[in-house]
């Protein structure tokens, strides 16, 4: 693992679960705990990127709207509105230290195609000029995350971080780490600390493409892994519950799976 305690450049992904209660509603709570930390955090030298998810649930709540909608164009109507709600609120909040926010929605066609130099230059400036970065995949153009119910802000978060040239992704979950099987399932699994090499004996216990029903699950987590390995970037998945263990992470001690691109255990 890379020494932390320098300046770094980090890459932290917030799923929709981090964000909001089980009742659909903002965790204001934890939402202001997040945002001081990363402020924090960026006052003291590191650059911080984030990747946020949670457009679809806010833009839901606002609209009234109590069954998760099945049909995409009404999910990418509640994107569109919730992306509004989301951003207005990361503004208010960071600016309450002072920190510019700046809104990037992308999606993986453009990451992958010569366009990718554009948002490359686009971030850097963003960065060199002191402001947060605030990535969302772009839910009205790119609808496959809307239609398959994945949590793939996990790989584009991946996929940002290599563009960025960032040294570490977090990605910050409803669970602690990758375990050796499902925690919800078995009560005697265990929290697997460090993941050298993604084998697929570390796939399978990932649950497998697709199986995990509703969530990206820890299938596309172990897909970002495998982006950031090839990347060369370090990948630490940690629970959200409490934003400030974030700390933890910049003091280089122990938290999470941590995936080595390295391959060091
Ligand atoms: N081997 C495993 N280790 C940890 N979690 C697992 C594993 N296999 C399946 N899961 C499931 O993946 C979930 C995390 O993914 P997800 O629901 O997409 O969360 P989030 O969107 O908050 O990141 C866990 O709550 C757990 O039920
Ligand atoms: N663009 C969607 C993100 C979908 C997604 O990846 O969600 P999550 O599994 O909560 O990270 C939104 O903002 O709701």
């Amino acid at each position: 693992m890379i020494d932390m305690t320098k300046k770094k450049r980090v890459v932290v992904k917030v799923g929709t679960s981090t964000l909001t209660h089980s009742t659909g509603l903002l965790n204001i709570r934890r939402v202001e705990q997040l945002v001081k930390t990363l402020a924090d955090l960026q006052n003291a030298g590191h650059e911080i990127i984030l990747v946020s998810s949670g457009a679809v649930g806010l833009g839901r709540a606002k609209l009234g709207i109590k069954e998760r909608p099945k049909d995409t164009p009404t999910r990418q109507a509640c994107a569109a509105v919730g992306q509004c709600e989301l951003m207005y609120l990361y503004d208010n909040l960071f600016s309450e230290y002072s920190l510019n926010v700046a809104q990037l929605l992308l999606t993986k066609y453009i990451l992958l195609e010569d366009r990718r130099i554009n948002v490359q230059n686009a971030l850097n400036r963003i960065i060199e000029l002191g402001s947060i970065p605030i990535v969302n995949e772009n839910d009205t153009v790119s609808i496959d995350e809307l239609e398959l119910e994945m949590g793939e802000n996990d790989s584009l978060a991946a996929n940002v971080a290599v563009l960025a040239n960032a040294d570490l992704l977090i990605i910050m979950s409803d669970i602690e780490g990758l375990f050796d099987k499902d925690p919800h399932k078995y009560d005697d699994a265990e929290l697997i600390p460090v993941v050298p090499e993604i084998t697929e004996e570390i796939k399978a216990i990932a649950g497998g493409a697709g199986s995990s029903l509703g969530t990206g699950g820890m299938a596309t987590k172990i897909k970002a892994a495998e982006i950031c390995k090839n990347g060369g970037i370090d990948l630490i998945i940690m629970n959200g519950r409490d934003p400030r263990h974030l700390y933890k992470v910049f003091e280089n001690k122990p938290i999470g799976t941590l995936f080595t691109a390295n391959g060091e255990v």
